[in-house]
């Protein structure tokens, strides 16, 4: 198994609400692509946190390719997401100082896994071939997101957490975005963890969970 939650508790102190997970179990294997759904506030967004190790559940354990996060300092978290995990966003999330060939290079540098031939192929596929020397601010979102999708699998990740990935396209333009990046994952075997609310996206996927009162249903 790649990812492992098991029995996952989490509240945030002070809010006044009672916890947003109460005993979430979920295993994701390696290449398999599960969509999360749930009403809004459900906890899906703070789910996906937790798997990539970006926020501490209270209770429950969570493992990736058997390493359990609570054995992790801030320094070990840190190299887990370099290397394992990658995470794309409604927001694309681009650096703004950096050409598109910048930020599609910049992760899997910072893992030690940049690779030229490689990235020149990822980005053919992606349509962004004449767009390198581009700022994202000089991108329409449909191609930011694709940036961001380049930059998210050049690295290798094991895992790809996606929240909303495709919230911020229009449906035209996040339909082809979404056929891509399920096209790329299969073809490298990258697990993927989306959040969405739409029905429609989520039967993509070849698994599904859906979260309410804090459990997955
Ligand atoms: N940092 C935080 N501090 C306090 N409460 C928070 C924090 N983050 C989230 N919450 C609360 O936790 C609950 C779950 O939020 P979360 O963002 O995980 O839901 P979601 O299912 O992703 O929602 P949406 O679909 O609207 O994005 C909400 O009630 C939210 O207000």
């Amino acid at each position: 198994m790649l990812l492992s939650i098991d029995n996952v508790t989490k509240s945030y102190p002070g809010s006044g609400a009672g916890p947003v997970l109460r005993g979430v179990s979920l295993t994701l294997g390696a290449g398999e692509t599960l969509a999360l759904t749930g009403e809004s506030g459900s906890g899906k967004s703070t789910l996906l946190h937790l798997a990539g190790a970006l926020d501490r559940p209270d209770s429950g354990r969570i493992a990736l390719d058997g390493t359990d996060y609570a054995g992790l300092d801030d320094t070990g978290r840190a190299a887990l997401r370099r290397d394992r995990i990658a995470l794309v966003f409604q927001q694309f999330n681009l650096v703004p100082s950096l050409t598109v060939a910048q930020n599609l290079s910049l992760h899997a540098r910072l893992a030690g896994r940049h690779d030229p031939a490689r990235l020149a192929a990822l980005t053919e596929r992606l349509g962004l071939s004449g767009l390198e020397r581009r700022y994202p601010e000089q991108l329409s979102g449909g191609q930011q997101q694709r940036v961001a999708i380049g930059r998210a699998l050049a690295a290798r990740p094991r895992l790809l957490l996606a929240d909303e990935p495709t919230g911020n396209l229009d449906e035209t333009t996040g339909e082809a975005v979404l056929a891509l990046m399920l096209e790329l994952v299969a073809e490298t075997g990258t697990a993927l963890l989306l959040v969405t609310h739409s029905e429609r996206i989520a039967a993509r996927l070849s698994r599904r969970a859906h979260l309410s009162n804090g459990r997955i249903t």
